[in-house]
């Protein structure tokens, strides 16, 4: 790690900040440290970190900055009267959910602060993430991680035996902890053997499947977690188990939803650390034990079944790297104890054997992994950059929403049967109205459509399917709504087969052409003129639309064309030539009906009175 600090260029700690400490509910500990009452924001002074350790971490905030106007603290300033306040390191959250919907915020300003500082946006960042279900130890571990990066060249990095663990807010209990996203505020500066500086961010997330996260809530959250980060620790308990896997693959085929597609492999290293692993006679604790483990675990076979290997060559298909990493039970006192505040005397040999491993195996400047995306490492400015634009994606609506297990599968069922039962009702509709068909009276495709409208419901009730009554009558609404628009289009279909229909466009022109004719005759015989000018004006149009109307019909093209054409050859003949024409021949009728009554009548040798006609 390097050195970074020098008299102008430091931390600051003054006691006016001390009081405000002690106001906010933090008491001065013997140790130098600050321990919040509530056990929850225990830490060292930054002073306190300076001095344990030779290696320097960069503090992310409250560093002295000359900016040539402000005295320094060298210059004699009283402490009260200081440029700015200090601000702890502690956890910052900069993904948090709405309370309203399954959407998630970034706080853009909380990002920016801590990773754009001078001394950290255009060093490569290092990202290492922990995620998996909720209150199996996430925030735990990360404590000790936290532990390691600030007393990093100590052999005895893991703390004193009296220690209390502070960092990421962790806890006893059955309830969630962590929300959201957070990220730890100091990012540490490590000169890696090759002398290059790189920016090491941690990162707590939301635990996934608590009573109050969607199966959403906690994709996106592993989601972003796993495409941000370039080692990705997924925290499980006891075993890998294959719902494990699952979870895994969905969380994991959702983040690559949201990044663009590439030949290579969209994340890089996951490291499945499995706390309380209880059958270390099969595979050793720690990295090679592990190794084996997974190697097992993870094996696509022959005779495997193909939901089995699906699930391993996804997981493979994802990430350049997987390790495994199999750490002992912590003991009772950390996993019942109310009272147990992480003091080292309280934890199991073996588990603090384990983690003095694990952690610098993660976290040792010669295994840290600088972020890459599309192959290319990125800086703290371009991670807060993807951090916006996954979020935006997130939030959008064009990824689909992640389901339940069951939910998932009795949609499925639903929609195969709603898929056989209007493949049923297609098919028989085909044998009656299909292409091949003659025209067919609209009065009998209807009877027909209710009849096999009928069957068609009737199968898809015939059908097991999951997901309960109510959710199922969901499906037959869909099915009953696409089975009418099914029957809309056969019955489209078969108009079109009616000759007369087909002719209705010319045959209603022609109406048009023959009457202005014979209206511009008239008028010009009587001396009109001008009447007979504008009929014969509306003849010509009749007779070039008529034209257009041909050549679209002969030729397909200007298609839209010849639909206005119809629609205004329906219009004409539906507002007047139909009801001229059912007029005329309603008077006919009744003309008809009325001398052939008086006829009969008169034959028999009385005349009607008066014969209601209308
Ligand atoms: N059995 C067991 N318990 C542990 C282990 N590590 C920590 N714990 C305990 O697990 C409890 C939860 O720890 P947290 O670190 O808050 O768990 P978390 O996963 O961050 O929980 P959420 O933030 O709610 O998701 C605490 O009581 C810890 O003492 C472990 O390896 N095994
Ligand atoms: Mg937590």
């Amino acid at each position: 790690m390097a050195k970074e600090s020098g008299p102008r260029n430091r931390n600051h700690f003054g006691s006016s900040s001390k009081s405000r400490l002690e106001d906010e509910g933090f008491k001065d500990m013997d140790d130098g440290s600050i321990f919040h009452r509530d056990r929850t924001a225990h830490f060292p002074r930054p002073e306190k970190l300076m001095n344990n350790s030779s290696n320097i971490r960069d503090t992310s905030f409250g560093t002295y900055q000359d900016d040539g106007v402000s005295p320094s603290p060298d210059e004699g300033i009283e402490e009260e009267k200081a440029p700015f306040e200090e601000e702890r390191p502690g956890p910052v959250q900069i993904v948090r959910a709405r309370e309203s919907d399954c959407i998630f915020d970034l706080d853009i300003a909380a990002l920016e602060k801590i990773l754009l500082q001078d001394h950290l946006k255009d060093l490569n960042v290092v990202v290492v993430s922990v995620a998996g279900a909720f209150r199996k130890g996430k925030s735990f571990i990360l404590d000790f991680m936290l532990r390691y990066m600030y007393n990093q060249q100590s052999d005895s990095w893991i703390g004193g035996e009296d220690e209390p663990l502070t960092g990421f807010k962790w806890r006893g209990g059955c309830e969630r902890e962590t929300t959201g996203i957070q990220v730890w505020s100091d990012v540490f500066v490590v000169e890696k053997p090759d002398g290059s500086k790189v920016a090491v961010l941690l990162v707590d997330t939301q635990g996934a499947f608590d009573s109050q996260s969607t199966i959403k809530d906690s994709a996106t959250v592993f989601a972003l977690s796993t495409m941000t980060s370039s080692v990705q620790v997924y925290n499980l308990s006891h075993n890998i188990q294959e719902d494990d896997l699952q979870h895994l693959q969905l969380f994991t085929e959702y983040g690559r939803l949201a990044m663009e597609e590439t030949d290579s492999k969209p994340f890089q290293t996951l490291m499945f650390l499995i706390r309380d692993w209880s059958s270390p006679y099969e595979y050793n604790y720690g990295l090679e034990g592990g190794r084996a483990f997974l190697l097992k675990r993870l094996e696509v076979k022959n005779n495997q079944h193909a939901e089995l290997q699906n699930v391993r060559k996804h997981i493979d298909s994802c990430f350049s790297n997987t390790s495994c990493f199999l750490l002992p039970h912590p003991g009772l006192k950390v996993s019942t104890n109310k009272d147990f505040d992480g003091r080292l005397k309280d934890i199991e040999d073996d588990f603090k054997t384990q983690l003095t491993k694990l952690v610098p195996h993660l976290l040792a400047p010669d295994r840290l992994m600088e972020k890459k995306i599309g192959g290319s490492k990125i800086t703290c400015r371009d991670l807060v950059e993807y951090f916006k634009a996954y979020i935006k994606i997130y939030q959008g609506d064009e990824l689909p929403h992640p389901k339940s297990m069951l939910q998932a599968t009795a949609e499925a069922n639903n929609l195969t049967a709603v898929a056989g039962a209007k493949d049923l009702y297609s098919k028989n509709m085909e044998q009656v109205c299909g292409g091949d068909k003659p025209y067919m009276a609209p009065a009998d495709l209807e009877r027909c459509h209710a009849a096999y409208c009928e069957d068609s419901v009737r199968f898809f009730c015939s059908i097991k399917k999951m997901g309960g009554k109510e959710f199922c009558q969901r499906y037959q609404t869909q099915l009953e709504t696409e089975l009418e628009e099914a029957y809309n289009a056969f019955s489209k279909h078969n108009e079109g087969k009616n000759i007369f229909y087909a002719a209705r466009t010319p045959a209603t022109l022609f109406v048009v052409m023959f009457f202005t004719y014979v209206v511009s005759g008239v008028t010009g015989f009587i001396g009109l003129s001008f009447f007979a000018a504008l009929a014969n004006l509306i003849l010509g149009v009749a007779l070039f639309v008529l034209c257009i109307w041909a050549y679209v019909k002969y030729s397909g093209e200007f298609r839209e064309a010849g639909m206005l054409i119809d629609q205004l050859a329906e219009l004409l003949w539906e507002q007047v030539l139909k009801p001229l024409v059912e007029n005329y021949m309603e008077d006919n009728v009744r003309q008809t009906v009325f001398n052939s009554i008086r006829a009969s009548l008169a034959e028999q040798g009385s005349r009607p009175t008066r014969l209601k006609t209308d």
